[in-house]
């Protein structure tokens, strides 16, 4: 889960109106707020949503389930138009905005959700649509009515034997759907399809520079299971807003991306070279291991983002790390103790927590590969003999993974490696098993692919 920016645009108001109208539950008009600004005007979601919830001022549960409203419409959105298309015999296109928003989030409640009252589905959103469309609200409620009967027959009975079929049934882009179809055969690939629409584990890192898993817990008072440095929460939780946020006491981190550095495994004392760094989950975790003993390099290009990354290491005590704002693909000081490679990738792995990601045109597998190559190359180049190194991405996309870790092997007879499918018996890779993949619907983490190679000479 990545930091949301410090100054979210969202926050000063525009689309959606400034208060939820009359009638209309807070947590309902955040959500068709969000839903707004990320198809009309391209937010990530959970920007928007961190920036509405704050203007709304949502309490806890509000914000529950305006994610849930938000997120599941944002990503369910290529089966709602098939349902909002069928039913109104219209195409989305020809249909103003905010009939269209408004529409999508009524289906979505009335599709997917068991505990949202009908009435409430269909009334607030006529209501919404009132508001930003008046002429539109008679075929807001003509289709919602229809849909609270017909809907969930429509999508039950969509099949998924095809990519085609899968990518309209489980809404994704086909692109998604067939690269997963081959890579992962078609069982796989329907299952993490599904589970991608799912609510993400919510997983806190407790930064023990700071303090212990069981006191943060304590001082949080939400119900969570502890896993090491790791708390497993039952509910989801604004960590932004709160106050050990801001005190540097844990970092939102998923289990799988928590992997990462474990299996680096860096020691008090280790120089590390940090590679493509922002916004610094895995960096403040290196330091945390290493207890602040030690040199990080952190290499970062994105100026800004190289910025935030030293106000979370000053944030969160990680006093060893040295940020770099340059480019991770040119050469570096030699003899590192270990290297970290975690490439800009098609974050493929991530769908269930960044629910607009993939809808996104950018960062396609093909157009990332030869960068991730040349990373990778140029971190192998600062690795002592005798050092450790691991690639790793969050995607699910062999030609960003194995293709990349093993296009170098070839070219570099100094490396082997290191068999991981022992370590971690549920995270094996699927057809590599020395390397992990995790996989949302069976692991249930993001998917993060992580290779661990060592210098021999
Ligand atoms: C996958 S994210 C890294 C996540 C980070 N390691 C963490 O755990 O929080 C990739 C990062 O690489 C940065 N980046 C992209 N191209 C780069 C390059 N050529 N050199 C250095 N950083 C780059 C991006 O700005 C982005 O912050």
């Amino acid at each position: 889960m990545d930091e949301p920016s410090s100054r979210d645009p969202t926050e000063r108001g525009g689309l959606g109106g400034a208060a939820a109208p009359p009638g209309v539950a807070p947590s309902r008009a955040c959500a068709y707020a969000v839903v707004r600004r990320v198809f009309e005007g391209g937010a990530w979601a959970d920007r928007a949503l961190h920036g509405e919830a704050r203007r709304l001022r949502l309490d806890p549960r509000d914000l529950a389930l305006a994610t849930r409203l938000s997120y599941g419409t944002v990503q369910r959105v290529a089966t709602l138009d098939h349902v909002i298309e069928t039913l109104s015999g219209r195409s989305t296109n020809k249909l103003d905005k905010p009939v269209l928003a408004a529409l999508r989030l009524g289906v979505f409640q009335l599709t997917y959700l068991d505990r949202v009252p009908a009435h409430a589905a269909v009334g607030e959103s006529v209501e919404l649509a009132k508001r930003d469309a008046p002429r539109g609200a008679g075929l807001v409620n003509a289709v919602l009515r229809r849909a609270g009967r017909e809907a969930r027959g429509l999508v039950a009975k969509l099949k998924d034997t095809t990519p085609q079929q899968a990518a309209l049934a489980h809404s994704h882009p086909e692109w998604i759907a067939q690269l997963w179809f081959d890579a992962l055969g078609a069982p796989d690939a329907r299952a993490l399809m599904a589970a991608d629409n799912e609510p993400a584990e919510a997983v806190l890192r407790a930064n023990t520079l700071k303090t212990t898993a069981p006191e943060l817990l304590e001082r949080l008072s939400i119900e969570a299971r502890l896993d090491g440095d790791a708390l497993i929460l039952d509910d989801a939780f604004d960590a932004f807003s709160s106050r050990e946020w801001e005190d540097g006491l844990l970092m939102p981190q998923s289990r799988g991306a928590m992997a990462v550095a474990r299996l680096l495994d860096p020691q008090p004392g280790d120089r590390v070279l940090d590679l493509c760094a922002a916004p610094g989950g895995k960096t403040t975790h290196l330091a945390a291991l290493m207890g602040n003993e030690g040199e990080i390099v952190a290499v970062e290009q994105h100026p800004g983002r190289a910025d935030s990354l030293r106000k979370t290491a000053a944030r969160m005590g990680a006093t060893i790390v040295d940020v770099h704002t340059g480019d991770a693909a040119q050469p570096h000081a030699k003899n590192f103790d270990r290297v970290l490679v975690d490439p800009p990738c098609s974050d493929l792995g991530t769908l269930a927590s960044r629910p607009d990601a993939r809808w996104r045109k950018a960062g396609r597998p093909e157009a990332l590969s030869e960068l991730q190559q040349q990373i990778l190359r140029a971190g192998a180049n600062a690795l002592r003999p005798g050092g450790t190194l691991v690639y790793s991405t969050c995607t699910i996309s062999p030609a960003e993974n194995e293709q990349v870790v093993s296009a170098f092997l070839a070219t570099h007879p100094e490396f082997t490696v290191d068999d991981l499918g022992t370590r971690l018996p549920l995270w094996k890779h699927p057809t590599m098993p020395q390397h992990l993949q995790t996989l949302p619907h069976r692991d249930r983490t993001d998917g993060f692919f992580i290779a661990r190679l060592r210098r021999d000479a």
